[in-house]
């Protein structure tokens, strides 16, 4: 197809753009990939190729705004941009829909990809398909989207598109030869891809005479502009002024500004069929604004909502403490701030004898829970302590109540019936050498073997049954180290199973440290107990009375340490009379109980509290590098 000069920068006309443009000439598409496999930096070269984005004024990633995703170099909110592109002298507009490629984010790339009509499927020239292309490929199937199979980093020396292009044309239909070859980083086959989209992408379709349907597909906070809500209009048209409502909760809000990101907002006089583009309605608190949920006309309301909206569920939860006990105030108006931005974060306060005032907070899955972390740290200033991180459990004692634990201190004693677990499918890619290594991962994680496929002749797919809580902590770092790296893993949560799972309390001289409870399997809960024990044994100074450390599985004791008794005389080095230095000394001795915390009788300093539970944290943070 013959490529024209791209129609000016639509950040170049005037402010306010003319409402609506012809469904016919319009293409919404998305990038999925695995993650690094170069989506951004795709997404990158458009901008620039199609002139909205200054060679001058771009930036590598220009669409990853926050300093983490920066950083860390991945996308954690998606954002849409238009662009134009004009092809046998018609100017198209096309929307570019970015979405995070992480397991933790997939209902945020689910309805990214119900705003789209086509997919850009792109595979790393040099990796080929891995776990997330293919979860991210059946998703854009499940939502029949036209897809657009495209092989990036040609330039790379190891690149192999030959091998690679049979193994994608394997999985998605069609011809080898057809699968686009493009570089990212220097631009080659950009033009083609943009090209091809117009081809092959299909127009949106809808009734531009029925009451307006838009649906929100991503929701940001913006300290100055306030909630702002990204949406595709798919019946109908929204217009500037109007009053709107979101269908799900009913609320009502008047539209303060609507337009197109080009990359940059610019106001427009309305969103029409197939439009995507955002809406300012001067709401503070993205939960009124939620992914999934339905935009209407308040006057002249659709009567059914778009299909598939469903609430962001928490799945892993975990304790967060400040280190310092007076910044309780502060990590509760912290979290009051995040979750402005994130509709997907819970949290409750909670006590722990041995930490203090904390939250109990859910989160999405461990990439979730360390970025809000992050944040709380690097933008709060705190120093915090999570405890380790655990998933739901829904408890049935005989007498058949039901309880939610997402808290181990909180498993009930008594008769308990049943315990059940969350349970992922899990699907992991790697090369065929390492079958044995990951097969042996997985059943020490109780993993339960689906099936197996091989993609090419030494790229092997297995998909296993696994219980979330044996993913959550560092199974991947494990899988990763056991396959050199090659492994790849995505994961979804599908319901829930029975399992014998028992509940290890830490006892100091018979008194329980709350936040050392953990639920584990019964076949690791000797393992969990001894490690435990032998961990604060380490860490606790010695008293002037013998301590036991117990772990116990209720009243039944599974491992046990002791610390042996010692007489702290701090007088003992005075010799003479000298009663000033003597009070200092004692005085001294108090200032230092001070930061100690009495469990019964023994005094623990918070130290070590927190060194237990970090030098967990750093052990899985140190596997990883
Ligand atoms: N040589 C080469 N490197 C590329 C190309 N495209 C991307 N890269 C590099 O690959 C790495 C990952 O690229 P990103 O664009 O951040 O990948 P991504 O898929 O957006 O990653 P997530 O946002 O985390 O999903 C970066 O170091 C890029 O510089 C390319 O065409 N050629």
């Amino acid at each position: 197809m013959k490529r024209v000069t791209p129609i000016p920068s639509a950040a170049n006309l005037t402010s306010i753009q003319p409402a609506a443009t012809a469904p016919e000439l319009l293409r919404n598409f998305c990038i999925i990939a695995h993650i690094d496999h170069g989506k951004s930096t795709l997404a990158d070269r458009m901008l620039q190729i199609t002139g909205v984005v200054e060679a001058r004024a771009m930036r590598a990633q220009y669409l990853d705004r926050m300093d983490i995703e920066r950083e860390r170099g991945i996308t954690i909110k998606s954002q849409a941009v238009r662009m134009p592109w004009e092809v046998d002298d018609t100017a198209y507009a096309l929307n570019m829909i970015d979405t995070p490629g992480h397991v933790d984010f997939t209902y945020e790339v689910s309805r990214s990809l119900a705003a789209c009509e086509g997919a850009v499927l792109l595979v790393d020239a040099a990796q080929g398909i891995e776990a997330q292309t293919l979860a991210n490929l059946y998703l854009a199937m499940e939502n029949e989207l036209q897809i657009i199979p495209v092989l990036n980093k040609i330039d790379l020396p190891a690149a192999q598109p030959e091998k690679y292009a049979e193994e994608i044309a394997g999985l998605v239909g069609g011809d080898p030869e057809d699968v686009l070859r493009v570089s990212g980083k220097t631009g080659v086959g950009v033009t083609e891809l943009l090209d091809r989209i117009v081809e092959l992408v299909p127009a949106p379709q809808g009734d531009p005479t029925a009451p307006a349907r838009a649906m929100i597909f991503d929701s940001v906070y913006d300290t100055y502009r306030g909630v702002v809500t990204y949406v595709r209009v798919i019946d109908g048209q929204l217009n500037p002024r109007e009053r709107i409502a979101m269908m799900s909760t009913r609320a009502v809000h008047d539209l303060l500004e609507i337009g197109v990101s080009s990359p940059e907002p610019s106001p427009t006089k309305g969103l029409g069929v197939g439009e995507v583009g955002y809406l300012i309605t001067g709401v503070k608190d993205v939960r009124q604004s939620k992914v999934g949920d339905t935009v209407t006309n308040s006057a002249k309301p659709a009567a059914e909502a778009l299909g598939g909206y469903s609430d962001p569920k928490p799945m892993v939860f975990s304790g967060l403490y400040p280190i310092d006990g007076s910044d309780y105030p502060v990590l509760r108006d912290a979290l009051d701030r995040l979750k402005l931005n994130d509709a997907a974060l819970v949290y409750e306060p909670e006590t722990s004898v041995a930490l203090g005032f904390g939250f109990r907070v859910g989160y999405l899955g461990l990439l979730h829970l360390e970025i809000v972390r992050e944040r709380l740290e690097r933008e709060f200033d705190l120093d915090l302590i999570s405890t380790a991180p655990n998933v739901i459990y829904e408890v049935t004692m005989e007498d058949k109540t039901v309880i939610q634990v997402t808290n181990p201190s909180e498993f009930p004693g008594g008769k308990i019936g049943e315990v059940r677990e969350p349970v992922v499918k899990a699907t992991i890619l790697a090369p065929s050498e390492f079958i044995g290594a990951v097969m042996e991962l997985c059943q020490t994680r109780r993993g339960d073997l689906q099936g197996m496929d091989y993609l090419s002749a030494d790229r092997v797919e297995m998909r296993y049954m696994l219980p979330l809580a044996e993913i959550v902590f560092d199974f991947f770092d494990q899988l990763k180290s056991k396959t050199r790296g090659y492994a790849s893993l995505d994961y979804d949560v599908v319901g829930d199973q029975a399992a014998a799972l028992v509940k290890v309390d830490i006892l100091l001289q018979g008194e329980q440290v709350d936040a050392f409870s953990a639920i584990v399997h019964k076949d690791n809960a000797y393992a969990y107990g001894v490690m435990m024990a032998g961990k604060l044994k380490g860490l606790i100074p010695r008293q002037q009375f013998e301590v036991p450390i117990q772990a116990a599985v209720g009243a039944r004791v599974i491992a046990r340490e002791t610390i042996r008794a010692i007489r702290k005389d701090v007088l003992a080095k005075c010799y003479g009379g000298d009663i000033s230095r003597k009070r200092k000394l004692l005085e001294k001795q108090k200032e230092g109980k001070k930061r100690m915390k009495t469990i019964g009788q023994v005094e623990v300093p918070k130290d070590a509290f927190i060194a237990a539970l970090t030098s967990e944290q750093t052990e899985t943070r140190e596997k990883k590098k």
